[in-house]
């Protein structure tokens, strides 16, 4: 993915200026900075859901049209998880029903079609998600923890090549958290997916992303974390008085 010269206006606000950043392939980039920074809109509008105000933006080798329109052949390599995934009550939509969904391109879907290969993906994306156990519960019955991993299955029960994740993490506990980041990145690993991940975990970033963006309405910095989370640059995007944090490994 690359992006040049990218404003989104809110309200009449500019709340994401001119910025400019590429994705290597297979990569795994973090885009953090404080809360209103704007990243939750730069990530819809690199996906076409939010308008530009300007700036080009390609995606799989492919430009976003001018209201946002990819390819059905482009669109089907992208995965996106929302900040939020509200569901109200005793949604009446099974794990695997749900997982079943992202098995179909975009387009016209045909449910008497791929049946038994569906199925077949259906069991192996939850396998592989330590979510087998769960093909039968409602989507609106899962834990926290649980449902993250179920969107990881949607995602992975059909070859996908880029993954947008809003915040993914929000919400888990410690543990939970780290298991999610674990399976994030051998799935990563396996499938070869390129991830753009917004996330205010910074000692997770530095851990394991390869490219930091620091946004806070323009990009303020760039580059790997060990640049990109340095206490100066952190100190220039959250304020002075954030302390910058450090794991010092020894021996
Ligand atoms: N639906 C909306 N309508 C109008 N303005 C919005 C909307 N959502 C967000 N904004 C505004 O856009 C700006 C950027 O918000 P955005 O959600 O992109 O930031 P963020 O960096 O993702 O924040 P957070 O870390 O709190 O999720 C903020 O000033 C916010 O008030």
């Amino acid at each position: 993915m690359r992006v040049e010269n990218l404003s989104v206006r809110r309200d009449g606000q500019l709340v994401v200026d001119g910025v400019n950043f590429e994705l290597l392939s297979e990569s795994d980039t973090a885009l953090v900075g404080p809360n209103g920074a704007g990243k939750s809109s730069l990530v819809a509008a690199v996906l076409g859901l939010l308008p530009r105000q300007k700036g080009q933006v390609w995606v799989l080798g492919h430009p976003l049209g001018p209201a946002g329109e990819l390819p059905h052949s482009v669109r089907s390599q992208i995965a996106y998880l929302p900040q939020t995934f509200a569901l109200q009550g005793r949604f009446p939509l099974s794990v695997a029903e749900f997982v079943a969904f992202g098995f179909d391109p975009p387009g016209p879907r045909l449910p008497w079609r791929n049946r038994s290969k569906r199925h077949e993906a259906v069991l192996v994306a939850l396998a592989r998600t330590g979510s087998s156990n769960l093909g039968a519960k409602l989507l609106s019955e899962l834990s926290g923890g649980e449902l993250k991993r179920v969107l990881l299955a949607f995602c992975v029960v059909r070859p996908r090549k880029l993954l947008l994740l809003d915040e993914a993490q929000a919400g888990l506990d410690a543990p939970a958290s780290e298991q999610f980041q674990e399976l994030l990145l051998q799935l990563r690993r396996q499938e070869g997916w390129t991830v753009l991940q917004v996330s205010h975990d910074l000692e997770m970033v530095r851990r394991s992303c390869d490219q930091v963006l620091c946004l806070n309405r323009y990009l303020r910095c760039s580059g790997p974390p060990t640049h990109a989370l340095s206490a100066k640059s952190l100190a220039e995007l959250y304020g002075p008085n954030v302390v910058a944090y450090q794991h010092q490994h020894h021996g």
